[in-house]
């Protein structure tokens, strides 16, 4: 795989680091997630491919440990507020002192300086200070964030992971590491440069909710059908708009033209009328084969059945019997080979780490004995 080969520490965070973590498991990497002691349970459901080890920080063993894995290692991913790993004694400086090779990624809402930079915050703050959930919900309505997508995985995981591939391959020609400074403001903001670039050809000119891509134009909307579901259509060009009336069984010389922003809200009745009048599946049926840019909106549950996804091999299952979307993308000499692992017990792998990384049994027993290192018990064989 890709990654193969390359170790990545990672320490134990909510989402966006995890998310991050996973991918660069899911291409290869060997990711080891340090976990606290005495947090019998991990929040973390991105656990894929990983390996736990349980550390505490606050002590001057753990931090000399975690030093240790450093050094060896090719990737620290921390996701603590700005400040933390300094306070540990275990910040770049120290860290690319002892590895000049570490790739040492920080991962936060604010980044690491300005006025927020120490505050708490989620998805949904990040997403507010980008610009872009100002942009997100319907029209007349207050904004509305789309899950924690945007900034916790979009702009925060996938983005730091970009910088994390991108850290590695510049060390193949300068031989040294660096400091990724991962912001989610920044990285949701960035994946959304389009909207700031589209705004010069009037692409947001209007309200939340009455452009051309934010539900305001009814040719880019969901609409109800005859059984509750829900149909996507996306017909934005003319020649797909006119095959969405050809299938809707709507004459066009009968109806305002596509681009008559006063006359979309009676298009979006006459649609809404339509598509109520037959199940979602008949309208897939129908629109199926077209460049009509209609599509079902499929739910969690159906969506590996789709004939589409199943021939693709778009989702897959875990040992567990979990389904869970492919990595992605497909790289057609080195895909990724996700692991069919379902659970990660924290300190699952302490033992079996810290061998690996060259702790004799004595010292791994210290350790242990002192509470500096947990090992859950269903691995933790000397
Ligand atoms: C929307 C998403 C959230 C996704 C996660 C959700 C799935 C879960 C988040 C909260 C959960 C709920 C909650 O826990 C309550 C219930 C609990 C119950 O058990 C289950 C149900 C719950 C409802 C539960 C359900 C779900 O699991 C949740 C909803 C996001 O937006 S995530 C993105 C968050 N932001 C960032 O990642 C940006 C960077 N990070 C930060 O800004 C801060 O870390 C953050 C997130 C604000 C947390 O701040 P906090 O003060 O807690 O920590 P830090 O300041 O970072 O400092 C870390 C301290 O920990 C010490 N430390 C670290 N490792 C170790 C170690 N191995 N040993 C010892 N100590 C360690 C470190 O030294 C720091 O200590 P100090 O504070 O003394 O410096």
């Amino acid at each position: 795989m890709a990654l193969a080969g390359v170790r990545v520490i990672e320490l134990a965070g909510l989402a966006p680091a995890p998310f991050c973590g996973m991918v660069l498991a899911d291409f290869g990497a060997k990711v080891i997630r340090v976990d606290r002691t005495k947090v019998p349970v991990s929040l973390d459901t991105l656990h894929r491919g990983k390996r736990s080890v349980a550390v505490d920080l606050k002590t001057a063993e753990g931090r000399a440990l975690l030093r240790r894995l450093c050094v060896q290692s090719d990737v620290v991913l921390e996701p603590y507020r700005k400040g933390v790993m300094e306070k540990l004694g275990l910040g770049p400086q120290e860290l690319l002192t002892e590895n000049p090779r570490l790739i040492y990624a920080r991962l936060t809402g604010y980044g690491q300086n300005g006025s927020h930079a120490t505050a708490a915050g989620h998805d949904i703050n990040y997403l507010a200070m980008s610009g872009l959930l100002s942009r997100l919900g319907r029209s007349g309505e207050k904004p509305l964030a789309p899950l924690n997508l945007l900034a916790d995985f979009a702009g925060g995981g996938l983005t730091c992971a970009l910088g994390i591939v991108l850290a590695l391959l510049e060390r193949e020609k300068s031989g040294k590491g660096q400091v990724i400074d991962a912001s989610m403001v920044e990285g949701a903001a960035y994946a959304g440069s389009f909207v700031w670039k589209s705004g010069s050809i009037g692409m947001w000119d209007r309200g939340r909710g009455e452009n051309l891509l934010d539900g305001g134009a009814p040719f880019y909307d969901t609409y109800r059908t005859q059984d509750g579901k829900f149909m996507a259509v996306g017909a934005l060009e003319p020649q797909f708009y006119l095959q969405l009336l050809k299938v809707l069984e709507l004459d066009p010389r009968e109806l305002p033209p596509q681009m008559s922003f006063s006359d979309w809200p009676e298009l979006r009745r006459i649609f809404s009328a339509r598509f109520a009048s037959k199940p979602q599946a008949e309208w897939s049926r129908l629109f199926q084969g077209t460049d009509a840019c209609v599509t079902p909106v499929l739910s969690l549950d159906q969506v590996s059945s789709h004939p589409h996804n199943r021939e693709r091999g778009s989702f897959m299952k875990d040992s567990g019997g979990g389904e869970f979307p492919r990595p992605a993308p497909v790289l057609s000499r080195t895909p990724a080979r996700p692991s069919p692992a379902a659970h990660l017990t924290t300190g699952e792998h302490t033992v079996e780490v810290l061998q690996e990384f060259g702790f004799n049994s004595e010292e791994i027993e210290q350790m242990l004995a002192a509470g500096v290192v947990e090992a859950s018990t269903e691995r933790s064989k000397l």
